[in-house]
């Protein structure tokens, strides 16, 4: 299955449908975030699955335990391919998470965010995280596996070290790609697609690259070319 995943952000559901219309699900599959789900609500998961998409919803939810593994066992219920929360929520309320899924018998990968690809390590040290960014992204990363989490959100220049602190099999979700024609944007740590995949990513989360796009099909036709070459 294709390690693309390609964000449906800035959108309303008229044109997160409009735009999926342009992609094959056999290429990709799409992202649903906070924008988006804000203002339409669960209609725009039906209506992707329905268009033969399997869905990320995107909510990274950070609270506390019971309150999260509720909210990861409503995002399951949609039926939704993945979902996610923020590590630094701790290991109580990972744990909660995963094992509400498990109980629950769903098939729906859970996911933690390590450090947004937008901060750099200065960043983190004005929220009192001392240490090496990688460090910290590590730790995290580790939490969750523990925690049975299915994988993490990382840059791709950290996907490596995580998979040698975890296992091969435990996913490497990274955004901050840009494929050689995109510009950076605000995201900070940035690799182009096939780097990323080289560097152990598992999966690629790109969107404006392709959904700013004057043509979305043609910019990730351009990105799978990149990748073959
Ligand atoms: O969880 C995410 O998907 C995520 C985590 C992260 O650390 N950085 C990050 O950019 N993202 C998401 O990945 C997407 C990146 O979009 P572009 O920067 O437009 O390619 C956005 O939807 C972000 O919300």
């Amino acid at each position: 299955m294709t390690p693309l995943i390609i964000a449906l952000d800035k959108m309303d559901c008229a044109q997160a449908l409009a735009l999926a219309d342009t992609l094959d699900p056999a290429q990709c599959r799409v992202k649903v975030g906070k924008e988006i789900f804000t203002r339409e609500g669960p209609a725009v998961i039906n209506a992707l699955h329905a268009k033969g998409f399997e869905v990320f919803l995107d909510l990274k939810f950070h609270d506390i335990p019971h309150t999260v593994a509720q909210a990861v066992e409503a995002s399951a219920d949609l039926g939704v391919w993945m979902v996610n929360v923020h590590a630094q929520g701790g290991p109580a309320m990972l744990e909660a998470a995963a094992s509400r899924l498990a109980a629950g018998g769903y098939s729906t990968k859970l996911i933690a965010v390590t450090v947004l690809t937008s901060m750099s390590e200065q960043e983190l040290s004005h929220i009192g995280v001392s240490g090496s960014l990688e460090a910290h992204v590590t730790r995290l990363a580790a939490m969750s596996f523990n925690a049975g989490l299915d994988g993490v959100v990382c840059s791709a220049h950290e996907a490596s070290m995580i998979r040698k602190a975890t296992s091969d099999a435990f996913l490497r979700v990274t955004p901050g790609i840009r494929p050689a024609f995109a510009a950076k944007d605000d995201q900070s740590r940035i690799m182009t697609p096939k780097q990323a995949l080289e560097a152990g990513s598992t999966h690629l989360v790109i969107g404006r690259p392709v959904t700013q796009a004057a043509a979305p099909q043609h910019a990730l036709e351009h990105i799978i070319q990149e990748l073959n070459e």
